[in-house]
Formats: C-alpha cells, sequence, structure tokens
C-alpha cells in the first residue's frame, strides 16, 4: 500500500433522510491502493453510506476530506459543485449493481468508453477508438463487438463494460455498489477475479458495498460492517470474518456458513 497519507478522511459522517438517520457518526480513513467492503444486512446503510461518501446524497453532519492527485486535501462540502464535477471526470468512478445505471445502452460499446476520455480532453478519433479497443481486451470484451450497444451484451458482458468506462481514465478511488451481485455464481467468480487483477495492477483504492462476505473476503483489504446506520465493526477482512468480535458480526458471518 503506498502513499503517506490517506485518499479519504471520513469523521462522524451521517445522512438523514427527514426525520431518519440512513448513516450515522462513520468515522475512515481509506490509504491509496486500499480496497474496504462495507457489509451488512439489508436496510443496515451501506448504500446511503456509499451515496454519502461518494456525494451523491448530502453530508448532514461530518466531514469527508479527499486529497486530490495534486496533493492537496480538502473538505468535499466545501469545494463546489464544479469541484466535484471534475474529480468525476478525472479521479472517480462509480459501479452501479445495475450496468443500466452507468452505461449508455443504446450507445456503442467503443463510445462508452471513449467518452470519458472525451470528456477529459482526448480529441483524436483513432487514438479514442484504439484505446476503447484496449480496454475491451483488458474486460475480457471480444474486440469484434466494439461497434454494439450494451443492450446487445450480457449481463456479464455489460458489468465488464461498465468496468472499462470507469477504469479507462485511471481514476484514483471507485465506489462499487454491489456489482457482482444479479449475476450468475459463476459470472461472479469470473467478474471478481477480473475486478481484484485490475484495482491490484492499477493500485485504485475502492469502498465496495455488498452483502456477499464472500466477495468481501476475496477482494478487500478491511471490512466496516453496518448494522442500523452505524459501523458496529471493523478491521483487516481476516480478521472480522474469522473472528468476529460483534455478536452481530459473529451472526452475520456464522449465517453465511450455514448456508
Ligand atoms: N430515499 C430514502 N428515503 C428514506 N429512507 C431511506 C431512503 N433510502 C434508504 N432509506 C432508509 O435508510 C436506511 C438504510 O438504507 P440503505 O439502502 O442505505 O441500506 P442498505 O444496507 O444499502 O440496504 P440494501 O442492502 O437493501 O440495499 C433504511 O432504513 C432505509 O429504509
Amino acid at each position: 500500500m503506498s502513499g503517506a497519507r490517506p485518499l479519504l478522511q471520513v469523521r462522524d459522517a451521517g445522512h438523514r433522510y427527514g426525520d431518519r438517520w440512513g448513516c450515522r457518526g462513520v468515522d475512515l480513513d481509506l490509504w491509496p491502493g486500499e480496497v474496504i467492503a462495507v457489509v451488512g444486512e439489508s436496510g443496515s446503510g451501506k448504500s446511503t453510506l456509499l451515496g454519502t461518501l461518494s456525494q451523491r446524497l448530502s453530508l448532514t453532519e461530518g466531514s469527508i476530506r479527499y486529497r486530490a492527485a495534486d496533493g492537496e486535501a480538502a473538505d468535499l462540502s466545501e469545494i463546489g459543485e464544479s469541484a466535484v464535477r471534475r474529480l468525476w471526470r478525472t479521479e472517480w468512478g462509480f459501479v452501479h449493481q445495475d450496468p443500466a445505471d452507468g452505461l449508455r445502452m443504446h450507445v456503442s460499446a467503443g463510445g462508452n468508453v471513449g467518452e470519458p476520455l472525451m470528456a477529459t480532453g482526448w480529441r483524436h478519433y483513432g487514438r479514442i477508438r484504439a484505446a476503447a479497443a484496449e480496454w475491451l481486451r483488458r474486460v475480457e470484451i471480444p474486440v469484434d463487438r466494439i461497434d454494439d450497444a450494451p443492450v446487445t451484451f450480457s449481463g456479464g458482458m455489460r458489468q465488464r463494460l461498465q468496468i472499462a468506462r470507469n477504469l479507462v481514465v485511471s481514476p484514483r478511488l471507485v465506489f462499487m455498489d454491489e456489482p457482482t451481485s444479479g449475476l450468475d455464481v459463476s459470472v461472479q467468480a469470473r467478474l471478481l477475479d477480473l475486478i481484484r487483477s485490475l484495482v491490484a495492477e492499477l493500485g485504485l483504492a475502492v469502498i465496495i458495498v455488498t452483502h456477499d462476505l464472500a466477495v468481501a473476503r476475496l477482494i478487500s483489504h478491511r471490512t466496516l460492517v453496518m448494522k442500523d446506520g452505524r459501523v458496529i465493526e471493523s478491521g483487516l477482512t481476516d480478521r472480522v470474518l474469522d473472528d468476529p468480535q460483534a455478536a452481530y458480526t459473529q451472526l452475520l458471518v456464522s449465517s453465511i456458513l450455514q448456508g
């Protein structure tokens, strides 16, 4: 793990829906190249936390500091919308559970991967197409499908295309919301392998929400366990899953073991 200072520093973060807290009191340091899994049962606040950290939901209380590529750390609630939009174009990615939320379903695969490059100033058509073809190869989509739209792709291919669209600009931080659920088990395993190798190769920092502890085990360095909107346990993934301290985590782990 590289980098002497955290990429993301979260203190006492919370998001409130009306008069109910979706998540609250969350502290977290994410280091460059580190993968953190957020686990917990349905309704525990995982998606709300991911939304809050990624600025898709407002921060009702607390603070989130992000250290940008230029080395400057800034409070995300203070930098303004256009700076956050710039982060999305250049430093951040978001992989949705449903590829339709992260892709343009009727635009060609090459267009889906080329668009983010154009948004960062790439202009040369030949180079954009070559970069898109290279990314299709990396995510194991046959390059002869480059002119086909994702509506014609299988679920696994769509998800791999969404990953290519996110990673083509070499982001530093990628948020993932249940990226493998909804796929067949064998497709899931292959996708997880791909995500794991790309994340390691590119040195990405990732926050991944999953209800599947096997996904957390396979892909993450650290795990946060959520219950009722709070992080009730956190630590190295192997420690949390092999030697859970909180009674709730013990239950979560044993319910998986019992199938
Ligand atoms: N748009 C919303 N308006 C009001 N309450 C919401 C909204 N979205 C989520 N909540 C509430 O916030 C709490 C946390 O929900 P959240 O979706 O973050 O949980 P989750 O762990 O991601 O669940 P799942 O695994 O089912 O997606 C729940 O009590 C939920 O009912």
